[in-house]
């Protein structure tokens, strides 16, 4: 639970998943208010991106709930399909389109709520929604690379670019997939800069899977540990020890010897 009064914006509740009858997600819960930022800390196969999956509905759990903004994501209704709309996602491989530029990419953000006729291709955005995507990519330092394609982009800029794309969605939960672990340290360093800038600044919730422990104590308000599906520990990033943050890297036989 956070200890703040706000609300959470993003509220999970006894989420559990089983692939082929393992359970790789036994009763997670999270809360990540409104500008906050949690990292997701634990080995390869913990449930992290799982947890994240059945959010976003790339998953189907098994059971639990999940609320934004008090909407239940997962009940089916009009207020779960519109608060959907509130979430992004950013991943480790970067889901832009790399022949389009930083600009077009940045608009498409919005088109969840452009009428259907504004597809991506060939209708020019609206001027509106450009001068909007514009801003977007200002805030994350990349307003002179607007017309680049993305292909030119270094991967770093690149995942910018994804940020100010979750911007212009208007998103107010924004979940974070690995957003660093292709890059290297400078570029990573800038990036969860610019994404905790931007959940502070803007009222974002982010919920990020990192694989750099130091990273998440750098950046994030609060660490959550998870190891094999369940959470091993929650708390201010400046309280998890060490130890603790290590225990979740040791191999199973090692912990049960
Ligand atoms: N669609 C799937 N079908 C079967 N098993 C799956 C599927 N998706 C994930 N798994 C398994 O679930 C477990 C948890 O996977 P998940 O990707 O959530 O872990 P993770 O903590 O994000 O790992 P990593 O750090 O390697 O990305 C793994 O053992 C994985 O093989």
């Amino acid at each position: 639970m956070t200890d703040t009064m706000t609300p959470p914006a993003l509220a999970i509740r006894g989420l559990c998943k089983s692939f082929g009858g393992r359970a790789v997600l036994s009763g997670f819960d999270l809360d990540v208010a409104p500008g906050e930022v949690v990292a997701l800390l634990g080995a390869n196969g913990s449930g992290k991106s799982t947890a994240l999956k059945c959010v976003v509905g790339l998953v189907l759990p098994d059971e639990g709930r999940a609320h934004v903004f008090g909407a239940d994501l997962f009940d089916g209704s009009r207020s779960s399909v519109q608060a959907r709309t509130r979430i992004a996602m950013v991943f480790q491989q970067i889901h832009l389109v790399r022949r389009r530029s930083a600009l077009d990419n940045v608009c498409a953000g919005a088109l969840g709520r452009l009428p259907l006729r504004r597809s991506w291709a060939p209708v020019a955005f609206p001027r509106e929604l450009r001068e909007e995507a514009m801003a977007c990519l200002d805030r994350v330092g990349l307003a002179d690379r607007a017309h680049e394609r993305i292909a030119a982009l270094s991967g770093g800029q690149q995942q910018r670019v994804a940020l100010a794309r979750a911007l212009c969605q208007r998103a107010g939960v924004l979940l974070a997939d690995e957003p660093v672990s292709a890059l290297d340290p400078s570029a990573a360093e800038n990036v969860m800069h610019v994404m905790t800038d931007l959940a502070r600044s803007e009222s974002i919730a982010v919920a990020a899977v990192l694989h750099q422990p130091e990273l998440a104590r750098r950046h994030a308000d609060r660490i959550v540990g998870l190891r094999d599906g369940r959470i091993c520990f929650a708390g201010h990033a400046g309280e998890i020890s060490q130890n603790e943050i290590s225990a979740l890297y040791i191999a199973n036989e090692k912990v049960s010897a």
